[in-house]
């Protein structure tokens, strides 16, 4: 596997507030990475510190397994980190050619990727005249322009109608299925579940899950059981090492799960102790759900 970006310990302080909290991870090619999490988390702090626009405090970050000068590394870069910014009084061809001049790139990328963001047929229409979305997206265009190894968008549908979002979702998906790494920030669980492979889910700074989407998901579930002696059976689900948390619900008792277990397996595990349950219910959290319940564990 070819690792494009590697985090070692990061972190950042801003005065008594550390934004980053030693963060470490590394983004592979071809994958779609997610950093998750709440406002004020430190995403986009953790985004300014790799794009060498906010300065650490301490820990490191590697580009392309450290072969090149950050300086180098970042020309092979596309980062939008702030809202799209052009001229309003050009179109859009001409905005992109002057970021090609500035860029030292050819202007014959131009139209390609127009194409990709579906503003072709908008080539000649002034910035001014766009939507949110379309200035979104061409601001897209402009960082696809030198072909980057990786596209890194600060809460790229922030602020955008569903139709917006849905479109610059899609196109997100087409740069990642032609080949481009692709780290985003985001508040959004569902826009990260829909675009992304993989995330990290970050809280005050601290990462609390790294890894596929997929396995974010992996949760083994839950019981929600009673039974007449109740203490009898919280004592039992406590030193039982198949669960983890256990919560009261009301006259129910909550109990997660880690490791599989089916219903019927447990209920002959609590009859053979002479615990006999009047309620058992197996559930399987959203995974809304399991990320506020893993957002919210380290109050
Ligand atoms: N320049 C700064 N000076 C002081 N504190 C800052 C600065 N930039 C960020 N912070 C603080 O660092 C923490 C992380 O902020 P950051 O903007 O990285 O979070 P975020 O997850 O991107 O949130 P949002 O989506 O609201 O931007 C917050 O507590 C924020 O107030």
């Amino acid at each position: 596997m070819e690792t494009i970006l590697t985090l070692n310990n990061l972190t950042k302080k801003f005065g008594p507030i550390t934004a980053v909290n030693n963060l470490s991870f590394s983004i592979e090619k071809g994958n779609v990475y997610g950093i998750l999490g709440p406002n004020g988390s430190g995403k986009s702090t953790t985004l300014g510190i790799v794009l060498n626009v906010v300065n650490k405090t301490s820990g490191d970050y590697s580009w392309f397994n450290g072969t090149e000068s950050t300086h180098e590394a970042l020309k092979k870069v596309g980062a939008i980190i702030e809202r799209p910014n052009f001229y309003p009084y050009m179109t859009a061809a001409q905005n992109l050619e002057l970021v090609c001049k500035i860029k030292g790139v050819d202007t014959s990328k131009i139209d390609e990727k127009l194409k990709v963001v579906e503003l072709y047929e908008r080539k000649h229409s002034k910035f001014s005249t766009f939507s949110l979305g379309m200035k979104q997206r061409l601001a897209i265009a402009s960082a696809l322009l030198n072909d980057p190894e990786i596209l890194i968008l600060d809460e790229p549908t922030n602020g955008l109608d569903p139709q917006g979002i849905h479109q610059i979702r899609e196109i997100i998906k087409v740069i990642a299925s032609q080949g481009t790494t692709i780290l985003l920030a985001s508040h959004l669980l569902d826009e990260v579940e829909k675009v992304c492979t993989h995330v990290v889910i970050l809280r005050k700074g601290v990462s609390l899950y790294s890894g596929s989407v997929e396995g974010m998901n992996a949760s083994h579930g839950f019981f929600v059981v009673s039974a007449a002696n109740k203490q009898q059976l919280q004592a039992e689900l406590s030193t039982n090492p198949a669960f983890g948390t256990i919560k009261e619900e009301g006259e129910n008792l909550v109990a997660y799960l880690n490791e599989p277990m089916d219903a019927s397996e447990f209920n002959r595990q609590m009859h053979a102790k002479g615990i006999a349950l009047s309620h058992l219910v197996k559930r399987k959290e959203s995974l809304e759900e399991q990320f506020l319940e893993i957002t919210k564990n380290l109050n």
